[in-house]
């Protein structure tokens, strides 16, 4: 049985252990460490995970750490725990967007050391919380079959898991599943705000946005032999309302800006590596 820290108790952290303790993994099994007590407290009293302020007791309790901080933390978190315990055996699991594994290996190793710390990046999302969570993962070549085995069955206990063959694969994940779920948001938002000002009250646009963006993605995922065109041409009547606003969409360029947009989060991530 894996013992599980997170170095981080955040947004990410959250949504994975949430989704582990629903998966039935037990919160005796999670501890997680926060310099701040807050995020790690509410963590503690929702699930029953152990909690410390410390990231060495933590690190020490597990043999799988999972580094759930901003990327220009990871170096120093990394340092500061081979500096400090035996790693020997650890898995780590980072999460961080634009941080590689070889900056990762780099913290890891102390100067007498002549072996590289076994790394899986993996590039998950939020919805990993509700079990929905879609991530890319990319193993260092010291990663063992067994380690491969921890990472996928953590990774699966909260959604769909895919293996990348490279490390630039994990940018083009954060384009298409990282960082994705906010561009559906900011759809989403923009879309109530304009039901707000076409007169709906703020519950009544909510619900006619939220419920029609849960019942398209479900038709998506439950029509999987059909491709979304088909559905979205189901929709389409022939010089119909629907077609008036696709037209719209494509008189302004939505596919460019989609591609322009998810070029953005990749070369982001890649200026981040540097
Ligand atoms: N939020 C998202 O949708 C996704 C985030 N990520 C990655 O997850 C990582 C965390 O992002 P979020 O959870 O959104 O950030 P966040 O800011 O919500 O969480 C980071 C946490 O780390 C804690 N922290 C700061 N310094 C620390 C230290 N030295 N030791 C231990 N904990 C420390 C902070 O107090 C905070 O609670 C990032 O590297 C990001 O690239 C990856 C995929 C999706
Ligand atoms: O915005 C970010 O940098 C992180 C990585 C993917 C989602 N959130």
């Amino acid at each position: 049985m894996n013992k599980i820290a997170f170095i981080g108790a955040g947004n990410m952290a959250r949504a994975i252990i949430i989704g582990l303790v629903n998966s039935g993994v037990a919160a005796q099994n999670i501890m997680v460490a926060n310099p701040s007590e807050g995020k790690r407290l509410q963590l503690e009293q929702e699930f029953g995970v152990l909690q410390t302020s410390d990231n060495l007791k933590a690190s020490e309790f597990a043999n799988v750490i999972v580094l759930c901080v901003k990327p220009h933390f990871i170096e120093d978190v990394c340092s500061q725990i081979s500096q400090a315990i035996d790693i020997t055996g650890k898995l780590f699991i980072s999460v961080a967007a634009g941080t590689t594994v070889a900056q990762i290996q780099a913290a890891l190793t102390k100067e007498s050391a002549t072996e590289l710390a076994p790394v899986v990046r993996v590039m998950p999302n939020t919805p990993s919380q509700l079990g929905l969570g879609m991530s890319g993962l990319y193993p260092s070549k010291e990663v063992t079959a067994e380690q491969k085995e921890s990472a996928d069955t953590l990774m699966t206990a909260v959604g769909k898991v895919i293996w990348l063959e490279t490390e630039a694969k994990i940018n083009d994940v954060i384009a298409v599943a990282g960082s994705a779920p906010a561009y559906y948001f900011l759809f989403m938002e923009a879309m109530e705000k304009h039901a707000i000002t076409l007169g709906f009250s703020a519950e009544e646009s909510r619900m006619l946005v939220q419920q029609t963006a849960f019942g398209s993605a479900q038709m998506v995922v439950q029509n999987s032999d059909l491709e979304i065109s088909t559905l979205r041409g189901n929709v389409t009547s022939k010089g119909g309302t629907t077609h008036a606003a696709i037209e719209k969409f494509k008189e302004q360029g939505i596919d460019e800006m989609v591609k322009n947009s998810m070029n953005a989060a990749i070369a982001r991530a890649e200026e981040m590596a540097k």
